[in-house]
C-alpha cells in the first residue's frame, strides 16, 4: 500500500482558514494514495493548558497534565477530521493510543517504542484518512502520556517507519535553513541536510524539528521532508545517508536557559556524578558542564524551579542563552572556535565556550544580546554568502 504520512505543527492549523486550507492539501493528496495525517495542538493551545495547570496548582500531578495536554491533539484532529469531511474526504480522527502508539517512560517525556499498525491499516484499507493526535501515546500503565514539547514529529517518523509511509512534516517556514529566519532576515534554505546535522540543530534550539525524531529516522534510514503547510517549494530532505559537510552548516540558538550552579566540598567527578544523578531523577535534561569553583552546568529554564528543589544549596545564573554552530569536523578546524570568540570580540559581546564537538560547538551569551550573537556567527561564517573571514581559519 502507498502511504504518505503528513504532519501539520500547531502553527499552521491556528485559525479555521487554516485548518481548511490544511483540509483542502490533504485531500489533493488523497487522490493519489492513502493518507495518515498527524497533528498538533492548534496555535499555542498546548502553552495555555500548562498555564492553566500551573495556575491551579504549583506542583500538578504530572500524570493529570499529561492527560490535559493531549486533549489540544485530540480537539485539533477531530477538527481537521470535520474540515476533511466537509469537503466530502472520508475521514476518521485517533488518539495516539487508539492510533497504536506505546510509549515507555515518565509522563511529559514518553519513548515511543511499540507501533500497532492494525488500527490505522484497518480505516485506510476503507479509503479513510485517519488524523492521528500527535504528541501521546499509550504509557506502561495504558494510560496517556505525552512524548515532549514538539514530540508530534515524532508521532509522524514512528507512525512512517511502522507503516512504511513516506513522511512530510509541514510548518510555517518553507524548510531547515541556515539560521532561524525569525532572528536573521531569510537565510538560505538548505535542499538537503544529513540527520545527524539536523539531529544538532534540533538539539541546540531549531525547533522547527523535535531531535529524537531525527534520530529515530536516521536509526531506521528513512528519509523525510521538512515543507511549508501551504506546500509550495520543495523545501529540505533530511536524509541518513548523505555524507556530512565539513565546516559549519547553520547557527541555532536556545534563549530560555538557566545555568545552574553547585558549590560542594569534594571533586568535579564526585560533584558531577551526584548533581547529574538527582538531576536525571526529576528527567532535567543537562547540557555544558563546566568546572570552575562549583560545578555549572545548563538546564531549561522551564526546569529551573524542580532542580532548586532538588539540590538546596544550588543557585542560578539568570538570563542566559546559548548559541551554537553545528556542522561537521568542528574539532579538526581547531581555527573555527577562536573565529567564532573573534567575532562576539569584534562586536562587543561578551561570550564563554561551554562544549565542542566535531558536530556543535555551543557559547553562552547574556539572553539580552543573543540577537547580535547569532547575527555575528552566521556573518562570521560566511552564511551569508561572504567568505573572506574564513579563509584565515
Ligand atoms: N534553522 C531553522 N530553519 C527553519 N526554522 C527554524 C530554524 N531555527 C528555528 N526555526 C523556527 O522553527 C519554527 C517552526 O517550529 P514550530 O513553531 O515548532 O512549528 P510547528 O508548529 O509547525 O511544529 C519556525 O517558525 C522558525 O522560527
Ligand atoms: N503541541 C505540542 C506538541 C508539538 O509537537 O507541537 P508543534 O508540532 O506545534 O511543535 C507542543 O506544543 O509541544
Amino acid at each position: 500500500m502507498d502511504i504518505t504520512v503528513q504532519k501539520y505543527g500547531g502553527s499552521s492549523l491556528a485559525t479555521d482558514e487554516q485548518v481548511l486550507a490544511v483540509a483542502r492539501q490533504v485531500a489533493r493528496a488523497h487522490g493519489t494514495g492513502a493518507v495518515i495525517v498527524v497533528v498538533s495542538a492548534r496555535g499555542d493551545a498546548t502553552d495555555r493548558l500548562v498555564a492553566a495547570a500551573s495556575s491551579i496548582s504549583a506542583a500538578p500531578d504530572l500524570a493529570e497534565v499529561d492527560k490535559l495536554l493531549a486533549t489540544g491533539e485530540n480537539a485539533a484532529a477531530a477538527l481537521l477530521t470535520i474540515a476533511l469531511r466537509s469537503v466530502g474526504v472520508p475521514a476518521v480522527s485517533m488518539t495516539g493510543p487508539q492510533a497504536g502508539l506505546h510509549a515507555t517512560g515518565r509522563p511529559g517525556s514518553g519513548v515511543v517504542d511499540r507501533v500497532d499498525v492494525t488500527p490505522v491499516r484497518d480505516w485506510l484499507v476503507r479509503d479513510h484518512v485517519v488524523v492521528v493526535a500527535g504528541f501521546q501515546a499509550a504509557g506502561p500503565d495504558g494510560a496517556i502520556i505525552t512524548l515532549g514539547r514538539g514530540g508530534s514529529d515524532t508521532s509522524a517518523i514512528a507512525l512512517a517507519i511502522a507503516h512504511g509511509a513516506r513522511c512530510e512534516i509541514y510548518t510555517d517556514v518553507d524548510g531547515i535553513r541556515q539560521a532561524d529566519p525569525r532572528v536573521i532576515p531569510a537565510p538560505p534554505l538548505l535542499p538537503s541536510l544529513d540527520a545527524h546535522t539536523m539531529a544538532e540543530m534540533a538539539y541546540s534550539g531549531a525547533r522547527v524539528m523535535h531531535s529524537r525524531a531525527v534520530e529515530l529516522a536516521a536509526a531506521h534510514g528513512i528519509d523525510f521532508t521538512v515543507r511549508h503547510s501551504s506546500g509550495r517549494g520543495d523545501g529540505t530532505t533530511i536524509t541518513g545517508d548523505l555524507e556530512a559537510r565539513v565546516g559549519v552548516t547553520a547557527i541555532t540558538h536556545v534563549s530560555d536557559v538557566a545555568q545552574l550552579v553547585v558549590r560542594a566540598g569534594g571533586s568535579f567527578l564526585e560533584i558531577a556524578a551526584d548533581v547529574l544523578d538527582v538531576l536525571a531523577e526529576s528527567a532535567i535534561p543537562v547540557d555544558s558542564v563546566t568546572w570552575r569553583d562549583g560545578l555549572s552546568c545548563c538546564i531549561p529554564e522551564s526546569s529551573a524551579v524542580d532542580a532548586l528543589a532538588a539540590l538546596p544549596g544550588a543557585w542560578l545564573r539568570r538570563s542566559v542563552a546559548t548559541v551554537s554552530l553545528v556542522g561537521a569536523g568542528l574539532l579538526s578546524r581547531p581555527g573555527l572556535t577562536a573565529l567564532a570568540l573573534r567575532a562576539f570580540l569584534d562586536t562587543g559581546i561578551d561570550a564563554e565556550c561551554v562544549s565542542c564537538t566535531q558536530v556543535r560547538t555551543t557559547f553562552l551569551v547574556d539572553r539580552a544580546t543573543l540577537p547580535d550573537a547569532v547575527a555575528a556567527l552566521y556573518k562570521q561564517f560566511g552564511l551569508d554568502g561572504d567568505l573572506s573571514a574564513l579563509a584565515t581559519a
